[in-house]
């Protein structure tokens, strides 16, 4: 049935996921990481994603990071299936809508503040100036003055680095952010101001997030919170009245 035209469709997820599988190893060894999972965010979402160790989460968000081939099952980013891509289109696909902090930060340890978050722009092509122009702009909203902007990873405490590290997921201004445990070394403040930034960058740019997390301390900053258990999401629940900061 075509629906009339005051009828507005809802927008189609920017992250989805149907029956997604993952093993690990095979034979005897094997490990059914992933056993069927259902999942979707859309724009303007941040959606948390818990769950006992061991139960597949960061397995999951590497296959929608595009890091991690899956073995069955359908995910797209933004309508467009990784695996389905040549290498430099994935390329591509990951330099303009994805960004994604990881466990370990993966900051590269000679370069400045501002050297690391410019990194994607200087990847993608975009002038050096031009580029480290930007991330200064984007440090400056995360608190960073210029010596800090200035200064090497090592010189910065850990929830600084994690701004970092968030600041170089977003710089590109990509549609979807990935998080795995972004507070998970954090003390409750640093946490919380981390959060903040994640919170203000989905009111603004309408983004999706998804964002790991074993940290009951920052469920009210997510609008839907997915468990996890064995290898499938099990219950995907709306959070109360999520924190809702002044947009970046
Ligand atoms: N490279 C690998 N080779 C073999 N098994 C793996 C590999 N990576 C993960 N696994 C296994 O797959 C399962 C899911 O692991 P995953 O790291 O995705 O879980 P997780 O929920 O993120 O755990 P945690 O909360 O501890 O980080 C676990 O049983 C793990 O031991």
């Amino acid at each position: 049935m075509v629906a009339p035209a005051s009828v507005r469709l809802p927008d189609p997820p920017v992250i989805f996921c149907a029956g997604v599988t993952k093993t690990y190893g095979d034979g005897a060894l094997a490990v059914a990481a992933l056993r069927g999972v259902d999942l979707e965010v859309h724009a303007g979402e941040l959606m948390l994603l818990a769950g006992p160790s061991g139960c597949g989460k960061t397995t999951l968000v590497s296959i929608i990071a595009g890091l991690l081939a899956r073995d069955g099952g359908r995910c797209q980013i933004d309508g467009l299936d990784f695996d389905a891509l040549t290498a430099r289109e994935k390329t591509r696909l990951r330099g303009r809508s994805l960004g994604f902090v990881f466990q370990s930060l993966h900051l590269l340890a000679s370069l400045t503040a501002v050297e690391n978050v410019a990194a994607p722009l200087l990847i993608a092509g975009v002038r050096q100036s031009t580029a480290l122009a930007q991330a200064a702009a984007l440090l400056g909203e995360f608190g960073f003055d210029r010596r800090m902007q200035q200064a090497r990873p090592a010189r910065l405490s850990g929830g600084q680095q994690q701004r970092v590290a968030l600041a170089r997921a977003m710089v590109h201004d990509p549609r979807v952010i990935v998080c795995d445990e972004p507070t998970s070394a954090l003390d409750g403040a640093s946490g919380h101001a981390v959060m903040d930034l994640l919170r203000r960058s989905v009111l603004s740019r309408r983004r999706a997030l998804l964002v790991v997390t074993h940290d009951p301390r920052i469920f009210n900053f997510g609008d839907r919170i997915a468990h996890m258990e064995d290898g499938r999401i099990t219950r995907v629940e709306n959070l109360p009245s999520p924190h809702s900061p002044r947009p970046l």
